[in-house]
């Protein structure tokens, strides 16, 4: 299929990918993009990385990436390819780009999609690996639809169990991407795809997004157990409780979302290595473990140097949704992890809650 693919377009103009956003995910994921763009004859092979400037050991990074091929900051033991070209300027990053992945801070997106607008190529498509949700007066925005309505594209997602500093040393993972254009969602596993990263394609966007937006408050829920020392069983047991409330969210505010999705790596897999790996588990279980004493924002700083927690301000973006339907009862585990990680509500209320 990829094969035949790649014949057809063999003649035609060249993909042009652009990945805007250079952290810890946004740069494992870049590695990838360069290896495919010299691999196969359907990209050109220069892929273009916006990089948030900053300074390291006074230098600029964009420098550092373009000479040392590392990015020494977000992703050191994960060399890039030579083709990944970091640039500072957004609208130069994205300039004549066909393709433009978007893996930034769910925070820090929207201006960008502004930005990059005017300058993208003929028939661009977008692709969003950014976990995160946001919300107007009449409820729940995806990051996904923040994209399609800026830039009136077909927007692919990619989620999965997908660690970054695992996927830096080529670790065997999987990913998913949800697409609504078969042609698209093809071309964008093309420029994913390898063997230490098999992608499974989805025709459930919405499924795939929210699994990843949602399982970054249940890691929180987590990273709450681990700093309490609970044991194995009780952190399955919140895994449960999440799951099942990620997918009564789903259902009561999107219709068509496929159980299956559930199954895929943007589902139950991601779930699980969040719960285990991840960086809001981390910074949940630093919170626990503070007593109460640190605040999340400390921890981050601390803690992740420079790379974004997500969990905390989905959870506070999912009650503010919730609390706008009159729905907190409803989903008592989210509501939960907002009110410890918010409202000083005690951490062991992580299971003490009736949530049946
Ligand atoms: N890290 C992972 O393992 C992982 C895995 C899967 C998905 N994700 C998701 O990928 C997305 C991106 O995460 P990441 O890990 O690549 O990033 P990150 O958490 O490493 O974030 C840091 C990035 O944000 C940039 N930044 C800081 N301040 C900024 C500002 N004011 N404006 C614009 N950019 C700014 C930094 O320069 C850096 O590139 C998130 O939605 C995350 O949930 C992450
Ligand atoms: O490190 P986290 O908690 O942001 O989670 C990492 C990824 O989302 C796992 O796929």
């Amino acid at each position: 299929m990829l094969r035949n693919f790649c014949r057809g377009f063999a003649t035609a103009k060249k993909e042009k990918i652009a990945m805007i956003g250079s952290g810890n995910f946004g740069t494992a994921l870049v590695r990838l993009l360069g290896r495919n763009a010299k691999r196969h004859e359907v990209f050109d092979d220069e892929v273009r990385m916006y990089v948030y400037e900053e300074q390291v050991d006074g230098k600029n990074l964009t420098e550092i990436i373009n000479t040392k091929h590392v990015n020494v900051k977000y992703l050191p033991e994960g060399p890039l390819p030579p083709n990944v070209v970091a640039v500072p300027d957004l609208a130069k990053a994205a300039e004549g780009a066909t393709m433009i992945v978007f893996c930034t801070p769910h925070q820090f997106l929207k201006p960008m999609i502004k930005t990059v607008k005017p300058v993208l190529g003929p028939n661009y498509k977008a692709l969003s690996a950014v976990k995160g949700i946001d919300f107007d007066d009449n409820g729940i925005v995806l990051i996904s639809d923040l994209i399609r309505k800026e830039l009136g594209c077909d927007t692919s997602i990619l989620m999965g169990a997908n660690v970054a500093n695992e996927m830096a040393t080529d670790s065997f993972c999987e990913t998913t991407i949800g697409y609504s254009d078969a042609t698209n969602g093809e071309l964008f596993k093309l420029a994913f795809h390898d063997p230490a990263f098999n992608v499974g394609l989805v025709n459930d966007t919405v499924g795939v997004e929210l699994c990843g937006a949602l399982k970054n408050i249940v890691a929180i829920g987590a990273g709450f157990c681990d700093g309490l020392k609970y044991g194995g069983n009780t952190k399955a047991a919140i895994i449960r409780i999440g799951l099942k409330e990620m997918k009564k969210f789903c259902n009561t505010f999107y219709k068509g979302i496929q159980d299956d999705t559930f199954l895929e790596s943007c589902g139950v897999a991601d779930l699980i290595t969040t719960c285990y790996g991840g960086r809001n588990r981390k910074c949940a279980e630093a919170y626990a473990a503070s007593g109460g004493k640190k605040t999340f924002d400390d921890i981050e700083r601390e803690i992740l140097k420079g790379q974004k927690l997500q969990g905390t301000l989905t959870a506070k973006e999912v009650n503010h949704v919730l609390k706008m339907k009159g729905m907190e009862a409803q989903f008592p585990f989210f509501t939960q992890v907002y009110k410890i990680s918010y409202e000083n509500a005690p951490v062991d209320s992580i299971t003490t809650t009736p949530y049946y």
